[in-house]
């Protein structure tokens, strides 16, 4: 039986075409998404699913999608796909990281021009009959400072497009490197000294927690007076009801949003306001644009539910039929090794090894390595996945070194991962034992064996007697109950470290807590 796809949200017809050459039966439904329990009702008899941003793949979605495989976004961000929810059910979540790409750039810059010139207030005006020629007085842009939040995909285009418009271009990304920087002509600036330079700001980073409100009431209040904003990246990256207040106050003379803390935005705190240009979330509405995706996302979906090939999972890594059964072990442990060493970096990374000794040497270490890059990366760039990892690190220019030995040491198979950034080089190790668990057994040279926990605690410390003891009272104390606990150090009385597995999350409070016992160098939270 051919397989079958629904089109559930707005997507160019070429995609059909493409299922439909390729013998997938398909349903193009586009207004199916919008309607949750339609969808609910239906779902379960689909092996793909094509969305853009309007279908809502949750939890409660996918418990009645019984045969669904795959689903396809056509599009940058998944937030509208429950991605834990999916891989959990064995579900594939695919999208198509470039395809949107220059569009979504384009209309930053459009939303720039349109505040600069207030061409919607202008153009309301003029086409009123108004004829307001001295109400409309626009600043230039060029030699003005453009200060990009996220410089990645589309924030390194509109860095292009802002030097073509003869900006000074000035960028915060801790993961933007500084050889991208001058490749891009921009100035790598901290967050702090981009909100005082900058006469335009735009945003273009993912939603995390590490960018969620990213301009707080307190950083609004930092930026030039006269700033203008724009947002075509994601809602919830700026306080609305500040910016409002900012907007009210005159601080800020203009704000362009494409994107909005709840969507369909049928109100919002920005609404109304006279120097406010909004856009229905059309950064990705051109028809290049959906073209590219629309195919790119057929493409993949066909040849997963044909052939098997996955290309652009967000929760899988890219493996052939053939050698998945051995290497998918060693995928998991290359990628939580790239987590762990990832969350424990703070700097820029100037460049990786990945070491394999004994058997994993012989593997297909090609994506091994992917895997070890996109959990290395994924704590700065929520949409990494194993196929667009080596690119965007290359793109970030850390520079990534391969080496291979055959012969093996202590254990079979051995996978080492050594992050270099411009302050120091640390390394964390692992290999899986006979029962397929990954383990860490080394970090920093030091030998240990720690299983990887949903939640744990780094600790670097002194070697001294006592110190256990008066790490788990504090825990204990603190109703932190530990799951786990190993322990390594380079010699008695010299660097130790303890990996603690903890079945909760540790909040600032406890870190702080740790941190202040006799012996601590560093505390740590890291999460899988
Ligand atoms: N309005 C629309 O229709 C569209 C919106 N988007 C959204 O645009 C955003 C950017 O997309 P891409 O450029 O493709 O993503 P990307 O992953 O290539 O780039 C994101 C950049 O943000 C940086 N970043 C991460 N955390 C940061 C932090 N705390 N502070 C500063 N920088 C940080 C990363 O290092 C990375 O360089 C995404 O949220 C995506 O969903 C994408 C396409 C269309
Ligand atoms: O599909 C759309 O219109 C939205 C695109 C988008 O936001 C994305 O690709 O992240």
């Amino acid at each position: 039986m051919a397989p079958r796809v629904l089109i559930s949200d707005s997507l160019s017809t070429a995609a059909v075409q493409i299922f439909k050459d390729r013998g997938i039966d398909v349903d193009y439904l586009p207004d199916l998404g919008k309607d949750k329990e339609k969808l609910a009702e239906v779902i379960g008899d689909y092996d793909g699913l094509a969305i853009r941003s309007a279908t809502k793949v949750t939890a409660k979605l996918l418990e009645k999608a019984t045969r669904l495989k795959v689903v396809g976004r056509a599009g940058i961000g998944v937030d509208n796909v429950d991605i834990p929810a999916a891989s959990a059910k064995g579900v594939i979540v695919m999208n198509t990281p470039f395809g949107n790409s220059i569009t979504t750039a384009e209309h930053a810059v459009a939303l720039m021009f349109a505040l600069a010139r207030e061409i919607p207030a202008a153009d309301a005006s003029t086409q009123a009959g108004k004829w307001e020629k001295n109400k409309f007085m626009g600043v230039e842009i060029t030699g003005k400072t453009l200060g990009i939040i996220g410089c990645g995909n589309i924030g390194s285009i509109v860095a292009e497009r802002g030097v073509g418009l003869k900006m000074r271009v000035v960028a915060f990304d801790p993961f933007l490197s500084p050889e991208r920087a001058i490749e891009l002509g921009v100035e790598k600036v901290e967050l702090e000294d981009l909100l005082k330079r900058a006469d335009f700001i735009t945003l273009h980073t993912p939603l995390t927690d590490k960018t969620r409100n990213i301009l707080s009431a307190e950083n609004i209040a930092k930026t030039k007076k006269g700033v203008r904003i724009i947002n075509c990246a994601r809602g919830g990256l700026v306080d609305e009801v500040a910016l409002r207040a900012a907007l009210d106050s005159g601080h800020v003379a203009g704000a362009g949003f494409d994107v909005f803390t709840e969507e369909p935005a049928n109100a919002n705190p920005l609404f109304g306001h006279k120097n406010v240009v909004a856009t229905p979330h059309l950064g990705a509405s051109t028809s290049e644009a959906q073209e590219n995706v629309a195919l790119q996302v057929a493409e993949q979906l066909s040849d997963y539910l044909l052939k098997g090939a996955v290309t652009n999972a967000l929760n899988m890594p890219s493996v052939t039929a053939e050698e998945a059964p051995k290497l998918t072990p060693f995928v998991r442990l290359a990628e939580l090794i790239g987590s762990f060493a990832g969350q424990l970096t703070e700097d820029g990374i100037t460049g990786v090894r990945l070491e394999y000794e004994g058997e994993v040497s012989e593997m297909n270490t090609r994506a091994l390595g992917a895997a070890a890059l996109a959990g290395l990366l994924k704590p700065q760039l929520d949409t990494v996945n194993m196929v667009s990892a080596p690119v965007m690190a290359k793109e970030r220019g850390i520079a990534v070194e391969v080496m291979r030995r055959e012969v093996a040491g202590t254990y079979d198979s051995l996978f080492r991962l050594v992050v270099k950034t411009p302050k120091l080089e640390r390394s964390v190790a692992g290999t899986v034992f006979a029962d397929g668990k990954p383990r860490i057994v080394e970090i920093k040279g030091i030998q240990m064996d720690a299983e990887f926990q949903p939640s744990m605690l780094y600790v670097t410390n002194k070697d001294k007697p006592g110190f256990i003891g008066r790490l788990g009272t504090l825990l204990g104390a603190r109703g932190v109950n530990i799951a786990t606990f190993a322990l390594g150090r380079t010699a008695a009385g010299a660097d130790a470290i303890a990996l603690i597995g903890i079945d909760a999350v540790a909040d600032d409070a406890l870190l702080a807590d740790v941190a202040k016992l006799e012996n601590v160098v560093q505390v740590k939270r890291v999460t899988f």
